[in-house]
């Protein structure tokens, strides 16, 4: 089954859970994971379940990049802030670098997003 991350940084989950309850009926379709407040909040918005890692700034970006170096996702939509610096930026730089190494789907803004939803559906 195809498997997604979702994740937003607080600036930007609004923004997230707006896209989900767009892309609800394709993303029930699939496998969902998140970091632990985006997927509290996704499933406070929309009827997904969603399978809830740590939070970020606790280590759920770790967790999401140690699933794409073990090529178990097929996708990430990431929604980060680009105006405010994370105490947890190595994390995150680690997380967009292994999804380089391992050529995974990766979109950081809403745009891209909506373009990995809709192709991972084809
Ligand atoms: O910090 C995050 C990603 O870097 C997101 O973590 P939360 O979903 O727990 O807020």
């Amino acid at each position: 089954m195809t498997r997604v991350a979702l994740i937003a940084h607080d600036e930007k989950k609004s923004d997230l859970l707006e896209f989900a309850q767009t892309h609800e009926t394709q993303l029930s379709a699939y496998d969902l994971i998140a970091t632990g407040t985006t997927g509290k909040r996704l499933m406070e918005a929309t009827d997904l379940e969603v399978e809830r890692k740590e939070s970020g700034p606790l280590g759920g970006d770790l967790m999401i990049g140690s699933e794409v170096a073990e090529n178990k996702l097929d996708g990430i939509v990431f929604l980060r802030d680009p105006l405010r610096a994370q105490p947890h930026e190595p994390d995150i730089s680690a997380l967009l670098r292994i999804c380089d190494v391992h050529d995974t789907a990766l979109a950081t803004n809403l745009a891209s997003a909506t373009f990995l939803i809709e192709g991972l559906a084809d």
